[in-house]
């Protein structure tokens, strides 16, 4: 790794404090083998080159989290969601553990896992952002997908098509053990929403993006 960032950024107390979330879960899409990623990277030494040679203050609890123990007995299909309450006990409890490290002022990384965890990464950081500063965030979502989708419009049922609905509020849920634990201090605007890389968005996600008018810049943009 090459040197250390010198610019202190404006939102953090010190730069060099960094949080890491390793979270070994692929619930929310069919296939397994992204649940493997954090403990690779850490195996890579991922941890002691932030340390040494990026000079890094590094917390980590030092546990790939795979939540098994949130695994429900039962857990059939809701409103066409697959996997409906592990994905949302797992994000939650991700949001939480980003949430204790954003809060006392952190950088925090969290190394996954499929996109569904981005439920536990905003949410947690949004609210950490909202306490601390008394801001909104914003995201610049780097990704070929949108991940836009709601319930309804998902033509898959994968939970990972649909973390930003959440996220924005463009999807709702009342019951609490299915997303409803999300709350006003945990969402994100869209006006504060940014997409760099799109290469395959759904059809009713196109539409989303033209009705609340999120910024996007295409693969298309980008070759240009
Ligand atoms: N994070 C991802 N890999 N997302 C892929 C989503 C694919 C598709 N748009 C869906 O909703 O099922």
């Amino acid at each position: 790794m090459s040197a250390a960032p010198q610019i202190q950024p404006k939102f953090l107390p010190d730069r060099h404090d960094v949080g890491i979330v390793a979270v070994g879960f692929s619930g929310g899409q069919p296939k397994a083998g992204v649940d493997a990623a954090p403990m690779a990277l850490i195996e890579a030494g991922l941890v002691q080159q932030l340390e040494e040679d990026l000079g890094l203050n590094v917390t980590f609890d030092g546990q790939v989290h795979s939540y098994s123990e949130l695994l429900p007995a039962d857990d059939p299909p809701h409103r066409n969601m697959k996997r409906p309450r592990f994905v949302s006990a797992v994000t939650q409890q991700v949001s939480d553990q980003v949430y204790q490290h954003a809060k006392e002022g952190r950088l925090v990384l969290t190394l996954g896992g499929d996109h569904s965890i981005g439920i536990g990464t905003v949410s947690g950081t949004a609210r950490a952002i909202r306490e601390r500063l008394g801001r909104e965030i914003a995201v610049i979502w780097v990704d070929a997908h949108a991940d836009l989708n709601t319930p309804e419009t998902s033509e898959s049922g994968n939970i990972h098509g649909m973390p930003v609905a959440f996220l924005t509020g463009l999807a709702t849920e009342k019951q609490k053990d299915i997303f409803g634990w999300l709350e006003p201090h945990h969402l994100l605007s869209t006006k504060k929403l940014v997409y760099i890389g799109l290469r395959d968005i759904d059809k009713g996600e196109k539409v989303l993006l033209r009705q609340h008018g999120i910024k996007a810049f295409s693969m298309h943009d980008i070759d240009r």
